[in-house]
């Protein structure tokens, strides 16, 4: 089984990368959080796809736009970065996205999708793969997806069987899933909801010719969770101290402000916390804390 780490904007970027790289080194294939295709790349996502900060790490970058053209340029430039791989978004559900017709917003029209992929797998000098959910509003908009994603040699399809409405509630569509394995013959990766040995245990009973998994939550929760599907121990402690104080150093690097280095941390926290017995307790001292000096009392009660 081939394991790859979710994209996940504003936390999955190269100082969480390296510190899962580092301490839990069992994740075949990372993929940045959305870079939106415009003409030029900003600074901060240069310094994100540096080969220098990316070191012993597989590296998909993943675009997010609606127009060929623009997904063309951004391609072009990853290719002199010496990228070989891109990966499109057509996940994403958030409304501000959505309204700008990207993301999930861009499975409306099938037929704007199939013309757009046409150019891009015609054009792109990189192998492309998608992330995709399985529609917008119902899921019998999978058929009509399903049937533009199979005319396209794409690397490999990424499907988080949710719809756009869905947001990240409920379960996901597994009779969805089902459907898209049949008629999908390009590699298919698994997406969603895995949080637990058992909840692999589960799709992976479920859907025995699958390959490849990516987990994002799950991972954010309990670091060490690919490394138990692989059989060994549950993180300790010291590891998950470790992880954390790896990247606690490159934000502290990175982020001038102490209040940006505290805040990135509170995002990762939300998920790490459940790790923790008395999550609620610890979850509303970090969401409280104002200082950096503050924030590393709370870590250390966390820890000891
Ligand atoms: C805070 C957050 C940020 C996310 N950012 C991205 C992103 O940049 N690109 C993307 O394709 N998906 C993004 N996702 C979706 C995840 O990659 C993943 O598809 C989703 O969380 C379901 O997988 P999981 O249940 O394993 O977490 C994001 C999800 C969350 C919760």
């Amino acid at each position: 089984m081939l394991f790859y780490l979710a994209p996940m904007e504003g936390i999955t970027g190269y100082i969480v990368r390296n510190a899962y790289a580092h301490y839990f080194p069992y994740i075949d294939k990372y993929f940045t959080p959305f870079i939106p295709a415009a003409k030029k790349m900003s600074k901060k996502i240069k310094r994100d796809l540096a080969a220098e900060n990316n070191e012993q790490i597989r590296l998909v970058p993943q675009l997010i736009g609606n127009r060929a053209d623009e997904f063309l340029m951004m391609i072009r430039q990853l290719e002199d970065l010496g990228f070989t791989s891109v990966n499109l978004n057509f996940g994403c559900p958030s409304g501000t996205v959505v309204s700008k017709r990207k993301g999930a917003g861009f499975l409306a029209d099938p037929k704007e999708l199939e013309m757009l992929l046409e150019e891009v797998l015609e054009k792109s000098p990189l192998a492309v793969s998608v992330k995709t959910r399985v529609g917008i509003k119902d899921p019998d908009e999978w058929e009509a997806l399903c049937g533009v994603y199979v005319k396209f040699p794409l690397e490999e399809l990424i499907i988080h069987p949710r719809l756009q409405n869905d947001y990240y509630s409920g379960t996901p569509r597994m009779e969805t899933f089902a459907r898209a394995l049949e008629q999908i013959h390009v590699p298919l990766c698994y997406n969603g909801d895995i949080c637990s040995v058992e909840d692999y245990k589960k799709v992976t009973a479920a859907f025995p010719a699958i390959d490849r998994i990516m987990i994002g939550r799950g991972l954010l929760e309990n670091p060490g969770l690919v490394g138990e599907i692989k059989g060994n121990p549950p993180a300790d402690k010291a590891r998950l101290r470790a992880f954390h104080d790896e990247i606690l150093e490159g934000c502290l690097d990175t982020f001038r402000a102490e209040k940006d280095v505290v805040f990135h941390l509170k995002e990762i926290w939300f998920y790490l916390t459940k790790s923790f017995p008395d999550r609620e307790k610890y979850l509303k001292l970090i969401r409280k804390c104002q200082s950096l000096q503050e924030y590393k009392l709370i870590v250390q009660q966390i820890f000891s």
